[in-house]
């Protein structure tokens, strides 16, 4: 079955959610013109970083955001792996990555599990509980947010039970560019799975954002790759590659699970 997907490397607009919902708006509507079957948006990208000033500008219950999405999927009859916003529900603020199908439902929603202490996501957000599986088109796949690129055995947890792509949405700073391309081709390699990764570009108070949004295949091979400016990068996959790379090389036949503890 093959998907095109287009990853919108946005550049966001540190603690103000209306411009980025109007630029992201607009960015969209380009990206539509060329029929992707999915788009994908970057980390927080309602808000960016501001951990500070989330009592103001976190969306409550992410609903203003999954109606910002539902609307666009129903628009342009896209999936959206809809980037990640800052979720405010009953006891705290997390952040939430949000699936909606091209018929504007919510499949899924999963919260970061592991907060990034060097950005001070812990002590401003809680973590999920949640897995990030979730299906579109009848095909498994997994979402994961940024830092959780680092825990292979969490990103495994997810291709054992059938995830054949993983989305990674991502705030990804410069200085680590070489971390983010060497985890993200490793976590294709070792799950034989297409990896699909959308960064932000641009800059805030703390930090300058690598860009480099990135589109892998089940072989390690890189597709698709961003440069650091706001674009929207477009690949096709064809997600029948994966069995094909599974049966060449079977490591999950292979798996020894009994001897891992
Ligand atoms: N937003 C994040 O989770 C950043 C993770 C990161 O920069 C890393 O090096 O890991």
């Amino acid at each position: 079955m093959k998907l095109k997907i287009s990853c919108l490397q946005l550049d966001i607009a540190f603690g103000d959610p209306s411009a980025n919902y109007q630029s992201s708006e607009k960015l969209i509507q380009k990206a539509s013109n060329g029929k992707p079957d999915i788009i994908v948006l970057p980390e927080l990208w309602t808000t960016g970083y501001d951990l500070t000033r989330l009592d103001t500008i976190a969306d409550k219950n992410a609903a203003q955001t999954i109606e910002f999405l539902k609307q666009a999927a129903q628009k342009y009859r896209v999936h959206f792996v809809g980037g990640s916003v800052a979720n405010r529900g009953e006891t705290g603020v997390k952040n939430t990555l949000l699936i909606i199908n091209k018929d504007g439902k919510l499949v899924h929603q999963y919260s970061k599990l592991h907060l990034f202490k060097l950005m001070d996501e812990h002590r401003y957000l809680e973590p999920g509980v949640e897995k990030g599986l979730f299906e579109l088109e009848k095909r498994r796949f997994a979402g994961v947010i940024c830092y959780d690129i680092r825990f292979p055995e969490w990103i495994r947890s997810h291709t054992i039970q059938g995830a054949e792509a993983l989305f990674v949405v991502a705030q990804w700073p410069a200085p680590r560019l070489s971390h983010w391309r060497a985890l993200l081709i490793a976590r294709a390699i070792e799950n034989q799975c297409f990896v699909i990764a959308c960064n932000r570009s641009g800059h805030d108070p703390n930090n300058q954002f690598a860009g480099h949004s990135m589109i892998i295949d089940p072989w390690g091979e890189v597709v698709a790759e961003a440069g650091e400016n706001e674009e929207f990068l477009t690949a096709e996959i064809d997600l029948d590659h994966v069995k094909e790379i599974r049966k060449l090389i079977p490591i999950f036949e292979d798996r020894k699970p009994e001897h891992y503890k």
